[in-house]
């Protein structure tokens, strides 16, 4: 195991402490007027991934400072660690190796000793005869007729990878399947989409690691109750539910075929599933061959994580440079900001991916930290955020640093629409960098003829101090294999920033005490008494709920 190390009692950290004293006054925009080569200096590729943090308040002396936390921390160590199958996820004695279901090389990942990869392929196998069943319309329903309507059942991270896929490969969909995604215990969720849709040639996948989740559960149970209201027969169930778990018993208990379970493994953390069975869905959606281009995308990204030197590698750059903003300049978020429209739900996604990662104040001696870990993820597709949020990241009083993400050939090259997209692309992160001087905001309004006495009292408005930091990461176009490729990135940029931070990525103890408490609370939502047993506010809340119901 790799050691437990307080990242504030490095060298590194002692040295990045005085460095920022004495950088953080610097401007971004002096950095490239004094420095030609910036760009150079500070960007690099991967396959068809152009990652440029130019743009960063750094200079060669930060990140070597950055890299030096990272080996102090034992970074390289833990990569090994994570690979070789360890059990890193500690709180729960398990290995972490969704890097095992991409493993496009198929050498061997040892769990206790045993090879993993015969299971994994077996799995994929599965996925790939099936998902081509479904696709070549040869996987009929209870009638004889063809699927062509998926319904994905599952939460968490058995809902927002595939949900994030589908809709970014959305230019590789079969024609003739459509998919749909509940996920909300909201009775609304289900109702509205079954509205839509048609029993004969429906598939429901009923995704989740556990089978235990209630709001899956109680959407599935829901699902196969409307669909037995028109099938009539429980054997037609068989036709109509596929369950994607890690738990056979509670798939068989629900009542579907273990035939038609497809398995993955503890140690495939759910928020990092989406290359396992779970992502069933995506294969259904964008064909198996997409899928598995998806996968080898992110295979090539583990292996550039686990060779490349750490100051040429993607996923350790954007990790280091999280660190630096987050504990030396105090920033609280991280915004993700993709230029693509297919990437709607992508900082959805990883805002599971990143806050249920390393959203922990306890490191791993079981100690309350004494600096900020994990940030608060964001974002929207530019350029709808533009005209929402993008005035305070310019000139809000907060420091957010942003990711702008964007290829370089659209699926959709309708008139100039993407070039347009991609000049408010450069523009902004431009923009961010430069900011606009006092000087140059009484040159232009000279310019347009506005008046003196106006000038005086608009322009303290109208100066952009500037200095806010951004990575660009263009790629070429937003094909399987480059998706696979961003996503291992930004897995692993989490998995960096996790060993420095001293924490437990892989855990998710947080989100099992609301759980708990809804457990208890809901047989009291029907109960005729009076609620007394919480404090003033929920008892007040709960009993003006049932009066309202009365
Ligand atoms: O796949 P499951 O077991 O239904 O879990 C769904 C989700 O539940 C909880 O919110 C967490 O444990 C998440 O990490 C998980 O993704």
């Amino acid at each position: 195991m790799f050691p437990s190390i307080n990242p504030t009692t490095t060298q590194a950290w002692a040295k990045l402490t005085q460095h920022y004293a004495q950088i953080k006054d610097s401007h971004l925009k002096d950095a490239f007027a004094q420095d030609p080569q910036r760009f150079k200096t500070f960007s690099v590729t991967f396959e068809n991934i152009l990652l440029d943090y130019s743009k960063n308040r750094i200079t060669q002396e930060t990140r070597q400072l950055l890299v030096d936390l990272a080996q102090e921390c034992g970074l390289p160590a833990a990569i090994e660690a994570m690979f070789s199958g360890e059990e890193i996820n500690f709180t729960e004695s398990r290995s972490v190796l969704h890097v095992a279901l991409r493993n496009q090389a198929n050498t061997p990942v040892l769990v206790d000793g045993k090879d993993v990869m015969p299971e994994v392929n077996r799995v994929l196998a599965q996925v790939e005869k099936f998902s081509t069943a479904v696709v070549n319309g040869e996987w009929k329903g209870y009638t004889g007729q063809p699927i062509d309507t998926i319904v994905n059942i599952g939460i968490g991270g058995s809902d927002l990878g595939p949900v994030m896929v589908t809709e970014a490969l959305k230019a590789y969909q079969k024609p003739n399947i459509t998919t749909y995604f509940v996920s909300n215990v909201d009775g609304t969720h289900i109702a509205e989409t079954l509205k839509k849709i048609n029993p004969e040639t429906t598939l429901f996948m009923v995704a989740s690691k556990t089978f235990t989740t209630q709001e899956t559960m109680t959407n599935a149970h829901s699902a196969r109750s409307w669909f037995l209201e028109h099938a009539q027969d429980e054997e037609h169930i068989k036709k109509h539910f596929v369950a994607l778990s890690t738990n056979a018993s509670a798939v068989a208990e629900f009542g579907i075929d273990t035939q038609n379970m497809f398995a993955f493994w503890d140690w495939v953390g759910g928020r990092y599933s989406l290359w396992s069975a779970i992502g069933l869905s995506i294969a259904c959606t964008v064909g198996y061959e997409n899928f598995r281009e998806l996968l080898a995308g992110a295979h090539a990204m583990d292996n550039h994580f686990r060779k490349a030197p750490l100051e040429e590698n993607l996923p350790v750059l954007l990790g280091l440079l999280g660190i630096w903003y987050n504990n030396f300049f105090d920033a609280q978020s991280h915004a993700l900001l993709p230029y693509d429209q297919y990437m709607h739900r992508f900082a959805a996604y990883f805002q599971q991916g990143d806050m249920e990662s390393n959203g922990k104040y306890v490191d791993r001696n079981g100690q309350k930290v004494n600096y900020q870990t994990g940030p608060i993820i964001w974002g929207e597709p530019g350029t709808n955020g533009q005209h929402a949020f993008y005035q305070l990241i310019h000139q809000g009083t907060k420091l957010i640093p942003c990711d702008f993400l964007a290829p370089a050939i659209s699926h959709n090259p309708i008139g100039d629409h993407h070039p347009k997209l991609m000049a408010n692309f450069f523009a902004q992160t431009e923009a961010l960098m430069n900011g606009k001087t006092e000087a140059e905001v009484v040159e232009e309004m000279q310019n347009s003829g506005t008046s003196e006495e106006e000038i005086n009292s608009l322009k303290a408005f109208k100066v952009f101090e500037g200095n806010r930091p951004t990575n660009s990461i263009l790629f070429k176009q937003l094909d399987p294999r480059t998706l696979g490729s961003l996503l291992a990135m930004y897995e692993h940029k989490i998995f960096v920033q996790g060993v420095i931070w001293n924490v437990y990525s892989f855990d998710q103890w947080g989100v099992e005490l609301g759980k708990q408490l809804a457990k208890q609370i809901l047989p009291e939502l029907t109960s005729a008494t009076e609620v007394t047993g919480h404090d003033a506010s929920t008892n007040g809340l709960i009993n003006q709920f049932k009066a309202f119901r009365k």
